[in-house]
């Protein structure tokens, strides 16, 4: 039996799947499909998905089937994303969408191991489980979620960790978005290396 029908046979847990417009950074306005996978043992308190958390919560599904929805739409990039989509091996998943023509990106805190071959890295560490030092090399993109003055200061920390190329995104807290809003727009025309990153999906009353 070859790898690829090895890992073919892969189940995952998924809390949902949805064709839609990424909300976020640099991708943000493309059209996208998200597999939303249970399971998160980081445990941010302003998490905008706890249900994910518990992923005996989710039905597990064959990566085979989970593709197949996928490709019946025809946008052509894929985001895994959770919960914490790195508490599963990922290469079966990955494979099977570059097989369909799927660009693979993913939205992870990075406070697990690597695993799948990905186009796109979103890392998005958080302190209550520091990032991986293999993710922050990974990263193609770093969002950080600011919830108060002093994570500009966090975030910086984090800007040093990735490669030079790695695009900077700051972004506001859901729930305290009026707030830190303000202080993100400051933030950027004083440090013009980051960019905001809004959940434009929320604004548009999308998934
Ligand atoms: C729900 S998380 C799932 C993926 C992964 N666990 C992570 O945190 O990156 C997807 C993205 O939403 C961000 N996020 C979660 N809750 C948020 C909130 N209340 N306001 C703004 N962004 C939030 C995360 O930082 C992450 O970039
Ligand atoms: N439209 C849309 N864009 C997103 N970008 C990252 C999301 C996520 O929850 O990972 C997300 C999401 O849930 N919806
Ligand atoms: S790591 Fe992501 S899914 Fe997990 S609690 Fe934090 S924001 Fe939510
Ligand atoms: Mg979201």
């Amino acid at each position: 039996m070859t790898t690829a029908t090895l890992h073919s046979t892969t189940v995952l847990p998924v809390m949902e799947s949805f064709y839609t417009i990424q909300g976020e950074g640099f991708h943000q306005g493309k059209a996208a499909y998200f597999i939303r996978l249970g399971g998160c043992d980081v445990g941010c308190v302003w998490c905008d998905v706890k249900e994910s958390w518990d992923a005996d919560k989710h039905p597990q599904r064959p990566v085979s089937a989970l593709v197949a929805e996928a490709a019946m739409h025809p946008g052509r990039i894929a985001v895994i994303t959770g919960g914490e989509p790195l508490m599963h091996d990922l290469r079966a998943l990955t494979e099977a969408l570059r097989a369909e023509g799927f660009r693979t990106h993913m939205e992870t805190s990075g406070s697990s191991p690597l695993s799948g071959k990905w186009d796109w890295i979103t890392l998005s560490p958080k302190k209550f489980k520091a990032p991986l030092p293999e993710s922050c090399a990974a990263a193609h993109e770093l969002k950080i979620v600011i919830y108060n003055k002093s994570d500009f200061a966090w975030a910086e920390q984090y800007a040093a960790k990735v490669e030079p190329s790695c695009k900077l995104y700051l972004q506001p807290e859901w729930s305290r978005a009026n707030e830190m809003t303000p202080l993100i727009i400051e933030y950027v025309k004083a440090n013009p290396k980051w960019q905001i990153s809004l959940q434009i999906h929320k604004y548009l009353n999308v998934p």
